[in-house]
C-alpha cells in the first residue's frame, strides 16, 4: 500500500469482548474481506494494521491497533490505548454480556484517556438482519448511552461490509475537525488504497451520530 508505518497521523485502538469482532472489523476495513469459513483465532496480545484515508484535499493515516479481547490480555491491552486518538469499542449486538464489557473499557477511557473520541461499534448486525441470531443489545439504549457520552454509535456487519468504511471514516473525519491535527497533515499522492469520505458516506443506517 505504500504506507509508511512509522509515520502515523491517527491512532485508534480497537476494544472489546473476546469474540465480539474486533479483529473481523479490521480486516474488512483494510482488506475487505470476510474470512467466515476460517476457525475462529482469538487474538493473542495485539496486531496492527494501517490505511490511507482521504478527507476532502487531505489524507489521514489511520495506525489502529486490534487488541486481544480475552480478559487474560486485560493489562496488556490497556497498553494499547494510552495516547490514542480514538477508540473504537465494539460489543456484539447479538451478545448482552459484550455491551457490560464494552461499558467496561469506556469506563477506563473516560478515566484515563481524556483526547480519546469513543466510538461504539455494534458488531454482526448481519446475524440479526438474517434472522440466524435474536437481537440481544437494543440500538435505541445504546444511542442514550452513547449521547450521554458524546460517542458515535455504529452498527456494522464485518460480513456484509455495513457500516464498516463509514466508521473509520468517521474516526479520520472527525480528527481532521480538530485544528491542532488537520495543521500536522502532509499533502499525500492518491493511490488506489485510498478510501474516499464522500464515495462512503451514503446510504447510513444504523447508527446515530455526535
Ligand atoms: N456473521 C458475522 N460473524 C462475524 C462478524 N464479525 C465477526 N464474526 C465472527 O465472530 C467470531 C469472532 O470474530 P473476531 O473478529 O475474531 O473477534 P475478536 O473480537 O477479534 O476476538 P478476540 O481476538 O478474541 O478478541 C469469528 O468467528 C468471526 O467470523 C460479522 O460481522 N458477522
Amino acid at each position: 500500500m505504500g504506507i509508511d508505518n512509522n509515520r502515523v497521523d491517527c491512532k485508534v485502538v480497537l476494544l472489546g469482548k473476546e469474540y465480539g469482532g474486533k479483529t473481523s472489523l479490521l480486516e474488512r476495513f483494510l482488506h475487505e474481506q470476510f474470512n467466515e469459513a476460517s476457525p475462529y483465532q482469538s487474538t493473542i496480545g495485539a496486531a496492527f494494521g494501517a490505511k490511507r484515508v482521504a478527507v476532502n484535499d487531505k489524507f489521514v493515516i489511520l495506525g489502529i491497533w486490534d487488541t486481544a479481547g480475552s480478559e487474560r490480555y486485560q493489562a496488556m491491552s490497556r497498553l494499547y490505548y494510552r495516547d490514542a486518538k480514538a477508540a473504537i469499542v465494539c460489543y456484539d449486538v447479538t451478545e448482552q454480556t459484550s455491551f457490560q464489557r464494552a461499558r467496561f473499557w469506556i469506563d477506563e477511557l473516560l478515566q484515563n484517556e481524556e483526547n480519546c473520541k469513543v466510538y461504539l461499534a455494534g458488531t454482526k448486525i448481519d446475524l440479526v438482519q438474517s434472522h440466524t441470531k435474536p437481537r440481544s443489545v437494543d440500538l435505541h439504549d445504546v444511542c442514550d448511552y452513547g449521547e450521554a457520552i458524546k460517542a458515535a454509535v455504529l452498527e456494522t456487519s464485518s460480513k456484509t461490509g455495513e457500516n464498516v468504511n463509514d466508521l473509520f471514516l468517521k474516526i479520520a473525519f472527525d480528527f481532521t475537525k480538530d485544528p491542532y491535527n488537520f495543521e500536522k497533515l502532509e499533502d499525500a499522492i492518491c493511490d488506489a488504497s485510498v478510501v474516499n469520505v464522500s464515495k462512503a458516506d451514503n446510504n447510513r443506517r444504523n447508527c446515530c451520530h455526535r
